[in-house]
């Protein structure tokens, strides 16, 4: 069984390797476990409510309809938590798709406001489809998110979008973040604007920055002395946020375990959050990211 359903998960293994598998959790439909041959992508806190308590702490928690939190307080948007709403509601599995790739294996979640988290559709009342789809290959992950704001809603739909991926690493301060040299910048803790010049980014403090309008032809990669970790591939996600938590923040969060987990972490997390997309009633939008396998690559913007 390549794709295997119970009540709370679903895992996809590789048919040729079922070491390389994927495990997401209908909860935010949030993708738990990315393995490679046996070896772990992606960071999950040790205190990560897996139960629907709460979202995520780890793994690729989804981002919509909005990133951080709106401080309009005339925007309907500013009634939501932070990070919206996909990241704490029930996904619907609806099951295998086809492939892109010849050795993929692709299955799709979808979120309405029907099975969407009640509680917070009565904040945010619009109408939109999501639909996920993940593509697991040999050697990578697919995710694909497709938004629609249905034709007979009454009303545009505005929103964010953000795959928000916990990478696991093996020590923060061994790693770099690439090719984001040249793009613009927002500091979210000084709360200033201004141009990258790093050749590289790295790690010695708290980090929480969104890259904004990075070309789609940027791969953006984690690279540990010099080994590629992961690689990202976006598609319609110009934005691109990254986070560390370091010291402190770790230790305001209750569901961040080891406290010490933040060297073995960092969030690369791409999206479309500098601004707001809006759909009119019938539109759609398709937003894409792929990790993968690739050689260290050197890109300025
Ligand atoms: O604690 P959460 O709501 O999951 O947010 C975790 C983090 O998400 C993003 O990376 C933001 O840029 C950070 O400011 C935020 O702290």
């Amino acid at each position: 069984m390549t794709v295997q359903e119970t009540e709370t998960k679903v895992l996809i293994s590789h048919p040729k390797d079922a070491s390389t598998q994927v495990t997401v959790l209908k909860y935010g439909a949030t993708v738990i476990s990315y393995k490679t041959k046996g070896i772990e992508n992606l960071f999950l806190s040790e205190a990560a409510k897996l139960d629907g308590s709460k979202p995520v702490r780890g793994g690729i928690p989804l981002v919509f309809p909005v990133f951080g939190k709106e401080t309009n307080p005339e925007d309907p948007l500013s009634k939501l938590p932070q990070h919206g709403l996909a990241r704490n509601s029930h996904w619907e599995f609806l099951g295998e798709s086809s492939p892109k790739e010849k050795d993929g294996v692709a299955v799709q979640f979808g979120l309405y406001p029907d099975i969407a988290n009640q509680e917070l559709t009565k904040l945010w009342d619009y109408d939109f489809t999501l639909i996920l789809t993940l593509e697991l290959t040999e050697t990578s992950l697919r995710t694909n998110i497709e938004v629609t704001n249905p034709l007979n809603s009454k009303r545009d739909l505005k929103f964010h979008w953000l795959f928000h991926s916990y990478f696991k690493i093996d020590d923060i301060e061994d790693t770099f973040v690439t090719n984001l040299t040249g793009a613009k910048v927002y500091d979210q803790l000084l709360q200033e604007n201004y141009v990258e010049r790093l050749p590289v980014l790295q790690f010695q403090e708290e980090f929480d920055k969104i890259y904004s309008n990075v070309s789609p032809n940027i791969l953006v990669q984690i690279v540990d002395r010099g080994e590629v970790l992961h690689t990202l591939k976006r598609t319609n996600l110009p934005d691109l946020v990254v986070w560390n938590p370091w010291v402190e923040k770790s230790k305001g969060m209750a569901d961040f375990e080891p406290k010490t987990g933040f060297k073995h972490m960092v969030c690369a997390e791409a999206g479309h959050v500098k601004s707001y997309l809006v759909l009119k009633p019938g539109e759609k939008w398709v937003g894409e990211q792929t990790l993968c396998e690739e050689k260290l690559t050197y890109q300025a913007i």
